[in-house]
């Protein structure tokens, strides 16, 4: 910092040139030694007893000094500082953008002009507050700009420098130059890149470029506290703001200028419009960042009602309402996860300008290793094949003191290796620890017992209450020891394909992992699962304690624990650098929240992996949540597309997630996932089978199975009182096997996949209103009757999807109804399967679920449903 080569009278003169007290001074600087910022920051912050806080301008932080350059100012000069252009801190003015004086032409200007524009340029056009009247600042600060200029810095030179200073890294990277061009234009901006590139510092930097305070508007208190605790370290003061802060004084101190960064929440932000407009005028408001902006969209996967009503931040900060502002106060949204239709959705609903620069980056992140693997997750019989390895990582090899992980053979089962797909659930109870003690999260055991928490999911909304006992964070001297990206080892997209091969051979790296579960239960019954074997795991979901969340939060980042077992509670944002491992255990609800929250998973740019296991014989359901019509018909459509993600057998896994957003992928394959590295399954001339379902759907609609109008009635079964309806999916199955005993081998899940595979071609459709996860009530499609009648001879070459190989490992021959019922029919044979069946079976363990005196059992999930909605009537 600049103050750390002044002498200490210096900067005590410095101080009382400020207007602080002389008293005050001495004593700051006796604290804090010759530091100025941190003397001043020690004044303000009321540290010093007789102070009586900040000087006459009281209300213009430090930072306000990083905006007027190196000469130290005078405090009059200071005490008529006001709002100023952005422009007006480099050396380039700029032509403006949606200038309230119509006397300037509106002409837009590129990022390249910014950035080609010669110091000579420069021209400080400063105003300043005097009883509301716009006048020009003083001839000597104007000049104290100019040196600043003269130092023949450019913005982004500048940029880097503070980049340096402040974070340790070297320079901006090109999307973060590109965003800050646009802001230092006045324009709004979207900013689409990948989770982990480093969207925050688009918005971090105005903030030290200007010295004018940058408002983020985030969803989550956690984020919030996490970024500020790290601006702090960097020596960026921040504060954030919202229904978990308790300290009011923050907020005043806030709306007075005394932090660089406000963090706010969308509801706090639309409370304090009035007091921003006052910030607007005294320090000056860079910016307004809108993190994490697919919240804004019904059609993303975390709507969120308040971020909609941010539009007010366009209406209440542009240059035509508040007089005085030379230019609107820019905009700038910030997402990972937003398909194209959430894009236009986010442009229109936040009324962002027309000329709204979108910065667009790969969302590709060639470090993260993706893999789908089937399991039924639902007991600890399914935690036991499916943690093992995870134990194997953290338990067992600390024991032996081995530093690498290493792999072990009982992890969970590809799909080809799955042993069982059985759609009945055999255990639907918890599993729960019978141990006493605490947890290794030194969290008490009785807080994560099952009658802490009911069956619920976690809606976003509801972490926001997130208490935290400090919300301020002031830039203290940002360390000299912090973690580096380890670049040097980092595979990035460019990598050769060898290099990136070499590195899959390579073990992970030592790292924690988090484990996201659909339910709140799920977090207690695994995260106690893995304490038991001595994982150092905790659960997090938004009904335990506030303390407990506080803690899990600190001991995750300081690296006290192993697994954080969570629901989505816990995502957003999150920046830690090492986590080696994330684990979606159940399908996530859309792709937009698995790929978010992949994201948090090898950000230091390290090899990581993401696995989702599912139970892939199951379609899965939506979990319950408030929603309109519209957003049902959406939430089911990106389940369905999560759903055929993890159906896919034959496209490499980062390729579909990133198409998924609407990118072209430039990579044929990531030669990471488990597709490319274990090969696509054999593919499969399924010609006849096709053939004869499409044949069957078409028969039954009436649709001629020829273009030319002939008929073939063959499988026609317009009678039937069951097809009058309308027909599903497994009745056309139903009505196929009882007609050709030769597809009896292939069950209802194998022809559901050929039904999605047949779907994906265009040959059929979903004939029903409602969307479904799988197609369901299917209808010929013209294509499908051009297939039917063109191309008869023609093979058809599929790649078996998941659900199809299951149920082909499962090497069990259909039995039809007719053989299954001549058994039974048969008293002999009924006799001795009743028989071997009676002797294989182990005692049965009495089942509590009925109801004692009419009410509901409360000790088991069903009884526990019942009774809520028996509240709920
Ligand atoms: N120019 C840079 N050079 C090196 N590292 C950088 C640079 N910019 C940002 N980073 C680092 O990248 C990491 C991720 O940054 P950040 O949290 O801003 O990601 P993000 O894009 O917001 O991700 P998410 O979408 O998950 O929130 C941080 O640790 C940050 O310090
Ligand atoms: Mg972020």
């Amino acid at each position: 910092m600049a103050g750390s080569r002044l002498s200490s009278e210096e900067v005590i003169a410095k101080l009382i040139e400020m207007g602080f007290e002389n008293s005050s001074a001495v004593q700051a600087v006796k604290k804090v030694g010759p530091l100025f910022n941190d003397a001043v920051e020690y004044i303000l912050n009321g540290s010093c007893g007789d102070c009586g806080g900040a000087p006459s301008n009281s209300e213009y932080s430090t930072s306000n000094r990083k905006a007027l350059g190196k000469r130290t100012l005078s405090s009059a000069a200071l005490g008529q500082m006001r709002q100023s252009s952005i422009l007006n801190h480099f050396q380039y003015t700029g032509t403006p953008k949606r200038s309230r004086n119509n006397n300037v032409p509106d002409i837009s200007i590129s990022s390249s002009e910014i950035l080609a524009r010669p110091i000579d340029d420069v021209k400080a056009s400063i105003t300043r507050v005097d009883c509301g009247n716009l006048k020009t600042v003083p001839e000597d600060l104007q000049v104290c700009f100019r040196e600043e200029a003269d130092t023949g810095l450019d913005w982004e030179q500048r940029a880097n420098n503070l980049l340096q200073k402040h974070f340790g890294y070297s320079s901006v990277k090109s999307f973060q130059k590109e965003a800050l061009a646009a802001w230092l234009a006045h324009q709004d901006c979207l900013v689409l890149a990948a989770t982990g590139s480093g969207k925050s510092l688009c918005f971090q930097i105005p903030a030290l470029l200007t010295g004018k305070v940058v408002i983020v508007i985030s969803p989550l208190i956690s984020l919030m506290h996490d970024q500020c605790l790290k601006l702090s370290r960097y020596g960026i003061s921040a504060c954030f703001l919202g229904s978990g802060q308790p300290d009011s004084g923050v907020e005043q101190k806030a709306m007075r200028g005394m932090y660089d960064i406000i963090y706010v929440c969308p509801e706090t932000v639309l409370r304090l419009i009035k007091p921003l407009q006052g910030l607007a005028e005294s320090r000056g408001i860079a910016l307004f960042a809108i993190d994490e902006v697919h919240c804004v969209s019904k059609w993303g996967h975390d709507f969120r009602p308040d971020y909609r009503r941010l539009s007010v931040l366009r209406e209440n900060f542009n240059a035509r309402n508040l007089q005085f502002l030379k230019f609107d106060i820019p905009l700038m949204a910030l997402t990972a996860t937003a398909t194209i239709q959430v894009r236009e959705d986010i442009l229109e609903s936040l009324n962002m300008s027309k000329e709204t620069k979108i910065v667009i980056t790969s969302f590709f992140r060639p470090n993260l290793r993706f893999l789908v693997k089937h399991s039924r997750t639902s007991s600890s019989t399914s935690y036991k094949k499916d943690f093992c390895q995870l134990i194997d990582i953290y338990a067992r090899k600390r024991k032996n003191g081995n530093k690498k992980q290493t792999i072990s053979n009982c992890s969970g089962s590809s799909i080809s290796e799955a042993d069982e797909c059985s759609d009945v659930d055999d255990d639907d109870e918890v599993h729960l620890t019978k141990e006493d003690g605490s947890t290794a999260s030194g969290l008490e055991r009785k807080e994560l017992s099952v009658e802490y928490l009911e069956n619920e999911v976690d809606d976003f909304q509801s972490v926001d209450d997130w208490d935290v006992a400090y919300g301020e964070f002031c830039g203290e001297s940002p360390h000299k020891d912090w973690e580096m990206s380890g670049l040097a080892e980092t595979i990035d997209a460019s990598s050769t394909a060898e290099k990136r091969l070499a590195l899959l051979q390579e073990p992970l790296e030592e790292g924690p992992t988090i484990i996201y579960v659909p339910t709140r239960k799920e977090t207690l019954s695994i995260a106690n699962y893995l304490c038991d074997y001595g994982v150092k795991a905790a659960a997090y979901n938004a009904s335990l304690s506030k303390s407990h969340l506080r803690q899990v939060h600190k001991e995750f980042h300081d690296n006290m624990l192993e697994v954080v077992v969570a629901t989505v509670a816990f995502g957003m944002g999150i920046d830690k650098l090492n986590v080696r491992r994330i684990i979606h255990y159940g399908w996530p609800q859309s792709l937009e929240a698995y790929y978010q929250e992949a994201g948090r998973a090898g950000r230091d740019g390290k090899l990581a992996e993401c696995i989702l296991y599912a139970n892939l014989s199951r379609i899965p359901s939506l979990l319950p949540s408030k929603r309109s019509e519209d957003q049902t018909k959406q939430a089911y459509k990106m389940l369905s597309d999560c759903f055929r993600y993890g159906m896919n057998t034959s496209c490499c896994r980062a390729k579909r997630l990133v198409e998924y957003f609407g990118e072209d992928f430039s990579y044929e394959k990531c030669l990471l996932c488990d597709v490319c590295v274990d090969g696509p399954p054999k593919v499969e001339n399924l010609k006849e089978e096709a053939d004869i379902l499409m044949q069957i759907i078409a028969a039954h609609h009436g649709q001629s199975c020829y273009l030319d109008g002939s008929y073939d009635d063959t499988y026609s079964d317009s009678k039937s009182p069951r097809l009058m309806q309308k027909p599903n999916l497994r009745m056309f199955v139903s009505k196929l096997r009882e007609q050709s005993q030769k597809f009896c081998e292939k069950d209802q899940l194998w022809w559901r996949g050929l039904a999605r595979v047949i779907e994906g071609k265009g040959y059929i459709r979903e004939g029903d209103d409602k969307i479904h996860v799988q197609i369901k009530f299917p209808q010929m499609t013209r294509l499908g009757l051009e297939f039917l009648e063109f191309e008869r001879d023609q093979p058809f070459y599929v790649y078996p999807e998941a659900d199809m190989i299951l149920s082909m490992n499962k090497c069990k021959s259909y039995s039809t109804f007719a053989d299954w019922g001549k058994g039974w029919a048969d008293p002999e044979i009924r006799h001795q399967r009743l028989e071997k069946r009676r002797l294989n079976r182990e005692p049965r363990k009495p089942r509590m679920r009925k109801s004692r005196k009419g009410k509901p059992d409360t000790r088991t999930a069903r009884g526990r449903i019942t009774a809520k909605l028996s509240k709920l009537k």
